[in-house]
């Protein structure tokens, strides 16, 4: 199957996910992160503001800027498809809706920071697979940005178990996830593909 219909197929199944259940299963896997020795051991964090019904992030992210956690914020450059990584101080003051309805810093807040700093990655995606490919809106932004990490960042996928295949289409660009972390598992991806 190609990328559009899956990535089509796996939005139309995840919008239909209630309200509840995303945030039951996102408190869930909230939880399991922040028990994650990775989690512990990072100091700045890269995390996309979920919208949708994409798995939750603002509670973590409120939760390690209040224990000292530095963390980083996407910002899209809708004509080169990159995204800037921008620190993210305040999550209740700093933020507004910006392009395709996802909250995005003011300007007044922006404060850019290299990709070389984060330690760690939250990824979001329509759709993994057990390697940790992924498809996300198609925007192609995540490729683009994961290959500017440092060697040792960690990168891990945030997804509804529902959201799990076997295994998906991959082109040149594709760039795996380390980890995927649902409200059932979590899945090493790299000793999968040794
Ligand atoms: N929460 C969150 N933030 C994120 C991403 C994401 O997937 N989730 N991104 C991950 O890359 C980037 C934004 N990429 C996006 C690309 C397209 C659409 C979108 O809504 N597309 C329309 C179709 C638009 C069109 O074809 O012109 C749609 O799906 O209805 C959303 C986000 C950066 N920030
Ligand atoms: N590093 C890159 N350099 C140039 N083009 C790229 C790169 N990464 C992806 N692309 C192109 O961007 C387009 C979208 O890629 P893809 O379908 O993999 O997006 P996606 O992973 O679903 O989206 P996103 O990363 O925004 O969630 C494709 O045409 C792809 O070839």
């Amino acid at each position: 199957m190609n990328k559009e219909i899956l990535r089509k197929q796996f939005l139309a199944k995840r919008s239909k996910l209630p309200n509840k259940d995303a945030e039951e299963k996102s408190n869930i896997i909230t939880n399991k992160l922040l028990d994650l020795q990775i989690y512990k051991n990072s100091s700045f964090i890269m995390s996309y503001i979920a919208f949708r019904k994409e798995v939750r992030t603002k509670k973590f992210i409120k939760h390690s800027i209040s224990n000292g956690k530095r963390v980083g914020v996407p910002i899209t450059v809708h004509k080169t498809k990159e995204l800037i990584v921008s620190e993210l101080k305040d999550f209740d003051n700093e933020l507004v809706i910006g392009y395709y309805n996802i909250l995005t810093p003011k300007s007044q807040y922006i404060r850019r920071v290299s990709p070389s700093i984060v330690d760690l990655v939250i990824v979001p995606g329509a759709v993994f697979d057990k390697d940790g490919y992924r498809i996300g809106y198609g925007g192609g932004y995540y490729d683009r940005f994961l290959k500017k990490l440092n060697k040792d960042a960690v990168t891990i996928g945030f997804a509804y178990n529902f959201q799990l295949v076997d295994s998906l289409p991959r082109s040149k660009y594709d760039i795996p996830v380390d980890y995927i972390l649902t409200e059932k598992q979590l899945i090493s991806c790299k000793t999968r593909n040794i």
